[in-house]
């Protein structure tokens, strides 16, 4: 067997993985925890599926956080290519399988079970043989040293087949010894059969049979004869019965005849008086309708009416009523007239009403104007003497002027000149004042220096001085001036009298001037009012006028309104003509209606009349038909009476009792003989039982003796076969053993090559020994660490190669798988596991695959792969790599 690829989703550490294997030797490498043994186990659990798990679970092969899980694996056997697919599933916290085939070349296999049945029939190992043969796992390098001889001799039996002979040894026994104690249980029975048929057979069974027979018959023909005579009395039974049945049935439709005919009678009765009860009412009517007509006859004396025909009232009551509704609205048309008129009456003489009071107030308005108007001419001649007042004042004033140098009017500019001319006098006179002091001045200062004798002019000697006389001339000069002064005080002393004057007349001016604006003043006031006056004089008049003409308004409304009230008097007078109608036109309605009335009443009661009289009609038709029912019912009852027949009556009942009173002891003496008769077939029946069994105890017993003499020779045959398989397995194992004593001393000389050990031995019960050069036996678990690995790698290798040389019919076998085989082992043994691991190559093993680190392993492989774990999804990962890849690998 080769696995060809395996196929990885979601298995362990693994997400998406595929891997190729080819033949040779393939070296898996990888850091701790990479996922190196989880890609073997892989491969184990694709084929063995939750068997190859030890004591872990499905959820475990789950990637942890994944709901699904994969894995597939495709591998050729014996030439031919195979595939197997598993599928988990977690459902809930527990993982199931969800899917599980094996294609084979010829049909495919679902289900775990017969899947694993198939992997283990075609390989021919369970997956606890494949543990213990192709696959190392980690940590189990010692299994089979530790194990007792006895496990070994099971394990070792079990992967050479010989396990099963040793269980047809014991199927053989078992079957033997079954055999025996089914053997002895026959013999028991057949002796039993025996005693039993000849006991039976000392009982005369065939005479008491006749005997019982006989007295059977007997009863029987008496039983016989009682039931035909049993069935003559049930005969007779039932012809008496009939007849005293019929009887009673007549009887009884005579006694429904008798009621019938009561109730038809008394029907025809009450029908009948029904008849003279609806005859009164007929009468009744009839004269109720004799008494309207009489009523509607008087009636209609009242009226102009010459029929009281139907249609005549009706078309007089209609056109009674079209006259009427025509007054109606006439009625209403007046009162709306009336209405109306007296509205406008009364508006006409409100309006007069308030006409005239205004006429009343324009008037007053006017006697208010009258005495306004005195009023104001009173004030008027009141200002008018002001105004002469005034005249006379100014005329006074003026009169100032009269002697006055100027006229009125020049007094404000005369005044002002004065004024001027006394401003120039006083200022010539201060100049004139000025020059008289400097003059006096020079007048003192000549004279004071004439005394010093000096000149009065320039101050020098006044001998000789030219300006001597000047002084005198100084002094004329003085004189002049002085007058001058004097001259100008006069003219100042004229000025200032016409000054004052001048001021009284301005004074008096203004004065005028003051009076003649007041007396305007007055003047314009008096204007005024004159022209108010004029004003009022109009006003006064218009309203006169005015109250005037509403007053001849006023009664002009007044007269309306008189006339509208005689209108209203005629209304009045035609309303009432109409109420007089429309009366009598209602009293004459009432009457027809009436006479209308009794028409209706009157065909009310032809019509009924007409009903009842149809009743009557019906009631007499039934009655006749009821009373021909009576006659043929009385005619049934009269047949039926005379077929009453009292003697054969009593005949029939008599006979009735005979009868029944046969039955009655018949069927006591018939349950008695059938009691015996039962009893006797039950005897019958008992004894020929006992004649059967006796046949069959006999047909028995023949059996059971060729049975015991069948068994007697199969027990032989079993003892033989248990001895044959026991010899078999002897013979093979040793045989076997042989080999692998062979096979082991070869590997272990291959591996551990040194002068140490002479052999081993191992004995037909798989006990192993090692023998030491001086030839000390040793036990294996004495050995070192690594002597032990390698010892039991030398006898895996010696089982793998048994199985694939040595046993007859053996199936190719699967790849060596080694785990971690260097562990216990320094550099030189690994050497030489080197050289085992190709000898095994060479040996025609197809595919070994082997997990490791070491170095010189690695050189030796075909192939390589390289487990990845990627830091961050933390998933393994396969890598491919050729053998230079392991010139690389010093780094690792
Ligand atoms: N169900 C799972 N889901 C995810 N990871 C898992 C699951 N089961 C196991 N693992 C992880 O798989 C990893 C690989 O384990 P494995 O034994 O294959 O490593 P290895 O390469 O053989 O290491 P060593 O060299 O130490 O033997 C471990 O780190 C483990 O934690
Ligand atoms: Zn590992």
């Amino acid at each position: 067997m080769r696995v060809d690829r395996v196929r990885l989703l979601n298995f362990k550490c693994y997400g998406e993985a595929e891997l190729d294997l080819e033949r040779g030797v393939t070296i898996v490498h990888g850091v701790n925890g990479s996922g190196k043994s989880t890609l073997l186990e892989a491969v184990f659990f694709a084929l063995y599926g939750s068997k190859a798990l030890d004591e872990r679970t499905l959820d475990d092969v789950i990637t942890t956080g994944e709901e699904e899980s994969e894995v597939e694996l495709r591998f050729t056997h014996d030439g031919r290519e195979y595939r197997v697919e598993r599928r988990l599933k977690l459902r809930g916290d527990r993982a199931t399988t969800t899917k599980c085939v094996l294609e084979t070349p010829t049909e495919t296999v679902e289900g775990a079970r017969d899947v694993r049945a198939e992997v283990t029939r075609l390989l021919r190992m369970d997956a606890e043989a494949f543990v213990n043969c192709a696959y190392v796992r980690q940590g189990e390098v010692n299994k089979l040293i530790h194990a007792s001889p006895g496990e070994r001799q099971d394990m070792i039996d079990d992967l050479l087949q010989l396990g099963a002979l040793e269980e047809y040894r014991e199927r053989a026994s078992d079957a033997r010894l079954g055999v025996k104690s089914v053997l002895d249980g026959q013999r028991e029975v057949l002796e039993d059969l025996r005693s039993q048929v000849e006991r039976k057979e000392g009982q005369d069974l065939h005479e008491q049979l006749n005997e019982l027979e006989s007295r059977h018959a007997d009863v029987v023909s008496k039983i016989d004869r009682f039931e035909s005579q049993r069935e003559d009395a049930r005969d007779s039974l039932e012809t008496a019965t009939d007849v005293l049945e019929r009887h009673e049935e007549t009887r009884e439709e005579l006694a429904d005849l008798a009621e019938e005919i009561e109730a038809l009678r008394s029907k025809i009765d009450e029908t009948e008086r029904k008849r003279e009860d609806a005859g009164e009412r007929l009468r009744e009517r009839r004269r109720r309708r004799e008494e309207l007509a009489d009523e509607r006859d008087g009636l209609l004396g009242e009226t102009d009416l010459e029929t009281g025909d139907a249609e005549a009232v009706e078309d007089r009551i209609e056109r009674l009523e079209e006259r009427d509704e025509e007054l109606r609205d006439d009625l209403e048309d007046a009162r709306v007239a009336i209405t109306e008129r007296k509205g406008s009456m009364e508006r006409l003489r409100e309006e007069a009403t308030e006409l005239e009071s205004r006429v009343e107030t324009k008037r007053e308005e006017a006697d208010q104007l009258d005495d306004d108007l005195e009023d104001a001419v009173e004030a008027i001649e009141q200002r008018e003497e002001k105004l002469d007042e005034f005249d006379a004042e100014i005329e006074a004033a003026r009169e100032a002027f009269d002697d006055a140098p100027i006229t009125f009017g020049e007094a404000e500019g005369y005044l002002e000149d004065l004024e001027d001319d006394r401003e120039e006098l006083v200022s010539t006179r201060n100049d004139v004042a000025a020059e008289i002091r400097s003059v006096e001045d020079a007048i003192a200062e000549g004279e004071r220096l004439l005394e010093e004798g000096k000149c009065p002019e320039c101050g020098q000697d006044v001998t000789d001085s030219p300006h001597v006389d000047v002084l005198e001339e100084k002094r004329d000069r003085l004189a002049a001036l002085e007058d001058r002064r004097d001259d100008l005080a006069d003219e100042r002393d004229d000025l200032e009298e016409r000054i004052e004057r001048a001021e009284a007349l301005r004074e008096a001016e203004r004065r005028v001037d003051r009076l003649e604006e007041n007396r305007e003043n007055v003047a314009q006031l008096v204007a005024e009012k004159r022209d108010a006056l004029e004003g009022r004089h109009d006003q006064r008049e218009e309203l006169r006028a005015e109250a005037d003409e509403r007053e001849r308004e006023a009664e002009a409304k007044r007269a309306e309104a008189d006339d509208l009230e005689d209108d209203v008097a005629d209304a009045r007078a035609e309303l009432g003509e109409i109420n007089g109608e429309r009366s009598e036109i209602k009293a004459e309605l009432e009457t027809l209606r009436r006479v209308a009335e009794i028409n209706g009443e009157r065909a009310d009661l032809e019509r009924e009349l007409e009903t009842v009289r149809e009743r009557r009609a019906d009631w007499e038709t039934m009655n006749e038909e009821r009373r021909e029912q009576l006659a043929s019912k009385r005619e049934r009852k009269r047949e039926l009476e005379s077929e009453f027949d009292d003697e054969r009556i009593e005949r029939a009942r008599s006979e009735k009792r005979k009868a029944e009173d046969y039955l009655e002891r018949v069927e006591e003496k018939l349950a008695a003989l059938e009691d015996d008769r039962d009893q006797l077939r039950g005897r019958i029946g008992g004894i020929e039982e006992k004649l059967e069994a006796l046949e069959r105890l006999r047909e028995r017993l023949e059996a059971v003796e060729t049975r015991c003499e069948r068994l007697d020779s199969l027990y032989g045959e079993a003892e033989t076969l248990q001895t044959t398989y026991g010899e078999l397995r002897a013979e093979l194992r040793q045989r076997n053993v042989e080999t692998l004593e062979r096979l082991l001393n070869e590997t272990f000389d291959l591996v551990y090559r040194n002068d140490s050990y002479a052999g081993i031995d191992l004995d037909g019960e798989y006990r192993l020994t090692v023998y030491q050069k001086d030839g000390e036996p040793l036990e294996p678990e004495q050995l070192s660490g690594g002597e032990r690995a390698l010892f039991n790698l030398s006898l895996r290798c010696a089982i793998y190669r048994l199985l694939a040389e040595g046993v007859e019919g053996t199936a190719p076998m699967p790849p060596l798988i080694l785990d971690e085989p260097t562990v216990f082992l320094d550099s030189g043994h690994v050497t030489q596991l080197v050289s085992l691991v190709e000898s095994m190559r060479d040996l025609g093993v197809e595919q070994i695959v082997v997990v490791s680190h070491d170095e010189e392993l690695i050189g030796a492989a075909d192939s390589l792969v390289r487990v990845e774990k990627d830091a961050t999804s933390n998933r393994s990962r396969l890598v491919r790599g050729e053998p230079p890849e392991a010139a690389l690998l010093g780094a690792e």
